[in-house]
Formats: C-alpha cells, structure tokens, sequence
C-alpha cells in the first residue's frame, strides 16, 4: 500500500467528543498531568500565535502575489500579457537565488511564479527538527518512483517540496557542497560561516563571509553522533574540521548545517527573498502559480520562447505572461524536465503517445536521471536518551517536549529541536585499503569517484532510528547509522559498494565509544545488533530491501555536448530554443558526490552573473 494512503488513513480526523465527556475525562486526570496540558495548551496557543505572525509577515500580500490576474493576462492575445523581462519558472533554491540576483539590476524585470506558497510561513519548515512532517502535506509534491527492478520492484517515496525555497525548506540542512573544488568562487558569494567556539578548527578564511546564505553548527547534537565521530577515528578515518575547506570532503566531523543565529533553517526564501529584495519595484512574485507550458512564437525565422501559460489550480482558470528575454526552469530535476515535455520539447515518441504537440524532438530530455541511493541500520540505545519524546506517549515525554518547545520558542536557546538529525558523517572510499583490506574484501570495484581523493560513499548518523522517510518511528528508543553512494552508477557493483558501506558502519557501531550506548545484547529481528554476523551475501539482500532515495535527483536536463546527453550549454540554454534556459539540479551535468543544495545556489549565482553581463552588453 501506498505510503501516502497509510498515513493519509492514520492522520485522518477523529470525530469531535461531546463537550461533557471531555470535560468528565479532565476531571478524571490528576493534578499533575491537568497542569501539564494546560501548560501544552497554553505553548501551542504561543506557537500558533507565532506561526500566524510568520506567516503574515512573510505573506502579507505586499510581497507575494496570490491573485493571478495581478501578474497574468487570461487573453490568448499576446499584447495584452503582461511583460517582463525574465520569468523564473519555480521559486525553489535555485530559483529564489537567482530571481533575487537578477532583480539587482533595476533594468531587469522579473517575475517569479511558485506553484506552493511560502515556506518561511510554516513553523515545520522554519523549526530544523520538523521538516519530515512537512512530507505527507500539501506543502510537498506526493511522487513515487518506477517500480524499482533492483529494490524488489518498490515504488519509493520520493518527495518534492512545493512552496517558496523549494527542496532547501524541507531539505535535513547538512551544508556539505560535494567536491569544494567545484564551487569555491561561488560559494564564498552566497554563503556567509557563522564561527562556533566549540569548532574553533575550521578555517574561517576559506569560508564565505557576506552570502545571503548562512552556515554554521546548531547548539545541539546527540551522544551518540559525537561517539560516532571518535569511533570512526578509531576505525581509521582522518577527522576533518570542514567539508567544505580546500582540503576536500573526505574524513569525518559533525556535519555543518543551513541555520541562523537564531537556530531556525536558512532556506532560500528565507535568505535571498528578503523584505528589501522583495520591495524592489523589479521583482514580482507569485505563489500558488502552476507553471503548465512554456508559449512559443516564430521570431526571425527562430523558435523562441516568448512567455508562459500558469494557473492556480490543474482545471483552474489559465493565465499567460510575457518573457522578453528569457523564460528560465527553476522547476527542479522532476518538474524542469516535466514542464518542457509538456510544453512539446522532449523525445518525439514520448511526446506523440501523450497527445503533446512536439515544438522539438530533444531525446534527451527527462533521461541521464541520477540519484543517491542510501541504507539505513537500526540500534536499540542503551541509555534509553533518544528523543522519541518528540512523538510523546508518556507523561515524561510531554514534559520533555514541552521544555524543548519553551526552550527552542518561548527562550530561543536552541537545544534538540533545533537539530537536523543528519548530525555527524564521515566521507570514505570503497577501495580504502586501511577500511576495507585486500585480504578480506579481494573483490576489485571499479574507481567511480570523480578524483582520486573523492569519496564514494557517506556515512551518517541520525539521533533515532525510523522507517518510510521518518513516517514510522520505533517502540524503543534507537540510534540509527546510514550510508549512501555518492556516486552512483547503474551497475551491479553498486550493490557491492553499499555492503562495504554497511560493513563500515558496523565496525563503527562495533567500536568505543559508540558501542557504549548501543545495545549490542538485543537480539531482536527488527533491529542489526547481529547483522555482523551475516554474510555479504545476506547483507545485500538486507540493501535490496532498505535501499531509499536520500533526495538528490539531478541531471534529467544535463548541462553538455548534445551528442552526450546533453539539453542545455554552458550557459544553461535549451539547445535549439531561443530565450530558453533550465537552472537547477536538473542541469548537473554529473551527481555531485555530496548533498546538491550548495551546488543548487552555486549555479543559480552564476547564471545570475552571466545573464546579467549578457543583457549589459546587449
Ligand atoms: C527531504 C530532503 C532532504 C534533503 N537533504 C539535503 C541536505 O541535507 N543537504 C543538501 O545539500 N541537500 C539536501 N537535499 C537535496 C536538495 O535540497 C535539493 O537537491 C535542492 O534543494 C534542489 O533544488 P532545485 O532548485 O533543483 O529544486 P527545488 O528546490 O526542488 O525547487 C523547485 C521548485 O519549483 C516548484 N515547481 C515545480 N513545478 C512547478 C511548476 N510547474 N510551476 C511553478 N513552480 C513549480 C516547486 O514547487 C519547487 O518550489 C534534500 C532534499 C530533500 C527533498
């Protein structure tokens, strides 16, 4: 069954109790939990008062446009559009970024269409430790993959956000770029290092000083990721103060996350759609806005984009608006490849048996589609510490979550809701002699790094353990480690990669002093305290059935040579399609071996710089 349906099923409304029998149950209570639920009651009063606060500020009506008539004409005559410039198809990371970049110049007129609303508005996208109950809403948009031939045919859950900010509102946070060598230009302009005095090692001088986007570390982390960190030390992984710094990704740490002074996410609404960005007379943006094709016209002979169609809703009333200059997909690695099929660009065969008519044969649309693939293994915590509480069923959880509530709301001291949950990780490879040694692994994986000094597999840890994409929790408290390809190759060493992946993790979880708060005793099915005692062969069976996406599809729109797959140049416009471009992570022309939402702002800063010169000289 569906994930979908299961929890749509379980979150659906209970009937309403008659008033007298809530008032009997209350009576019922002792003193203790009575003056605990009203202290509930009272804080969630707070939080909601906060979030309409957020939501109003962030989405009075001055700064996104929801009526559509505002921004769009319902005219099939394109004089009565109306014009501008650049329209940004999807406000996500890549496009928050690059709409507020290109507003910079005042001679630029943008219009940024989102089919969501805001994210800044909902306290589950601001508050880092509450994104997963974002993924079941409205706010997402509900996907599932071809059934998966090497998975046991699973059709996973693969979520999209769908508001302002895009997948960096919903994303775990962790501030990892991939290959550092790839971005340093860029991503000292977006990003700006907030110092920790507990991580006094990282070289302040290699980071970004003045970008819209911060990073840092939160104030809050569990024992068992710090245990993790010594462990891997202990099984011969170097520490590294910072993933990012010029000596590259590989060694472990506690992972750096998109988080402000105050400890709420950074997301790209939150640092690039700012109250001055927004009152520029240039910039226009509009939510609830479904982007449903790109328009064409014949231009000089040329095919050219010259505006798009959108609506509120999928039968709703259509609006058109105009691009002078550029139509640009920020729609993200599904829906870029998605808007230009449905907009007649795409592989012929595809786009006739759905009825599109075909504006450009481009087989390459939508295909090249990589993603991580990731395994998770579950431990009983020995010390019961976890924070399970987040879901209370005890009396002492409440009083867990409501101190954490008060101190992460009411004090703005941070704490554990301010975690990310992706807390520590370590970069390796699968052909490290020192991890994985000749005499017992004698099998020979081909180098699918992009360098010899990149990693090909992530290790990291999460301060509980969960299943479906955090929808189901466990009974007992857990502490989880995953690992997940970083360079992905549809080949069957993958597999074998993954088991190495998972071997490490149990030598780690084998290792002082994080086998110190594990229960290594416990013998039950469900968790992996004896899954060392397993075979390879069993264990990549074990993969088969866990194997999830950790979130990074990118490259159904590659950047490249056409002849090599390619949709889009170096200056990410569509081959054979004036006034036409695709920025985001669609466009990777490979997956980056570390998390895409750096390289997301990266290229969104860049395209920024190039359409920028581009219009100046012309
Ligand atoms: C759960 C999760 C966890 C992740 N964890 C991390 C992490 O810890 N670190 C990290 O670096 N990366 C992480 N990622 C990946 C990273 O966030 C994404 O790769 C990146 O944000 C993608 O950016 P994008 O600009 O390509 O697209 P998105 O940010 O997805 O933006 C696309 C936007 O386009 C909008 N849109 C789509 N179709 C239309 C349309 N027809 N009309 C108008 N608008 C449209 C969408 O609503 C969305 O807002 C995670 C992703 C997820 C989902």
């Amino acid at each position: 069954m569906p994930i979908q349906s299961t929890l749509a099923g379980s979150l659906s409304m209970p009937s309403i109790p008659e008033i007298d029998t809530v008032v009997q149950y209350l009576s019922s209570l002792s003193p203790r939990i009575r003056l605990l639920l009203a202290t509930g009651s009272l804080l969630a009063l707070i939080i909601k008062y906060l979030r309409v606060k957020s939501a109003k500020r962030a989405n009075g009506g001055r700064y996104y446009i929801e009526d559509l008539s505002k921004v769009g004409s319902t005219s099939e005559l394109q004089d009565a559009w109306n014009s501008y410039d650049v329209i940004v198809v999807g406000g996500g990371t890549s496009g928050c970024a690059l709409a507020a970049r290109l507003s910079e110049d005042p001679n630029i007129r943008v219009l940024l269409l989102e089919a969501g609303g805001s994210g800044t508005a909902l306290v589950q996208s601001r508050t880092p430790s509450m994104f997963g109950r974002l993924f079941i809403t409205k706010h997402v948009h509900q996907l599932r993959t071809e059934p998966q031939v090497f998975a046991r045919g699973k059709k996973n859950f693969w979520p999209r956000a769908k508001m302002l900010g895009g997948c960096s509102s919903i994303n775990a946070q962790m501030a990892q770029y991939g290959a550092p060598g790839d971005f340093d230009e860029y991503f000292n302009k977006y990003e700006t290092y907030i110092p920790h005095p507990d991580y006094p090692s990282v070289n302040t001088s290699a980071r970004g000083t003045n970008g819209p986007i911060r990073v840092g570390y939160n104030n809050y982390v569990s024992k068992p990721s710090v245990a993790f960190i010594k462990s891997c030390i202990s099984v011969g992984i170097p520490f590294t103060p910072d993933f990012n710094g010029p000596q590259g990704t590989m060694g472990v740490s506690r992972i750096m996350t998109y988080v402000d002074e105050k400890y709420r996410r950074v997301s790209s609404e939150s640092a690039y759609l700012t109250p001055n960005v927004l009152a520029r007379n240039n910039l226009t943006v509009a939510t609830n806005a479904t982007v449903t094709r790109v328009i064409f016209g014949n231009v000089k002979g040329e095919v050219r984009a010259v505006g798009v169609e959108f609506a509120r809703e999928k039968n709703g009333q259509r609006y058109r608006a105009k691009a002078k200059r550029d139509v640009v997909l920020c729609a993200g690695a599904v829906h870029s490849p998605q808007i230009l099929m449905l907009s007649g660009i795409g592989p012929s065969e595809h786009l006739r048996s759905n009825n599109v008519p075909i504006i450009l044969d481009q087989p390459n649309v939508g295909q090249n589609l990589v993603d991580h693939p990731v395994v998770d293994l579950y431990f009983k915590d020995k010390h019961n510490a976890s924070a399970k509480w987040m879901r209370p069923k005890t009396f002492g959880d409440g009083v867990k979550l409501i101190s954490a509530l008060t101190r992460y709301f009411i004090l703005g001291w941070g704490g554990p809701l301010a975690t990310n949950f992706g807390e520590s990780a370590a970069f390796i490879r699968s052909d490290d002699p020192k991890l994985f040694p000749p005499s017992k692994y004698p099998q020979h994986l081909t180098d699918s790094t992009s360098a010899k000094d990149s990693p090909d597999l992530e290790l990291f840890t999460t301060p509980f353990a969960y299943k479906e994409h955090g929808a189901i929790w466990f009974e007992d408290h857990t502490f989880a480690l995953h690992c997940y390809l970083v360079s992905y190759l549809k080949n069957p060493e993958d597999m074998w990669k993954l088991v190495r992946g998972v071997r490490a993790l149990l030598a780690i979880a084998h290792t002082q002093p994080l086998a110190g708060y594990l229960d290594h005793a416990s013998t039950k099915d469900e968790l992996d305290h004896q899954l060392h005692l397993k075979s390879d062969a069993e264990i990549a069976e074990l993969v088969k059935d866990r194997v999830e996406t950790v979130y990074h599809p990118t490259t159904t729109c590659r950047m490249g040579p056409r002849e090599d797959g390619g949709v889009v140049d170096s200056k990410l416009k569509v081959y054979g399609i004036r006034g036409l471009r695709v920025c985001d992570a669609s466009i990777f022309p490979k997956i980056i071996s570390g998390h895409t939402a750096g390289g997301c702002y990266a290229i969104a800063e860049k395209l920024a710089d190039d359409m920028k010169t581009e219009y100046r000289s012309n």
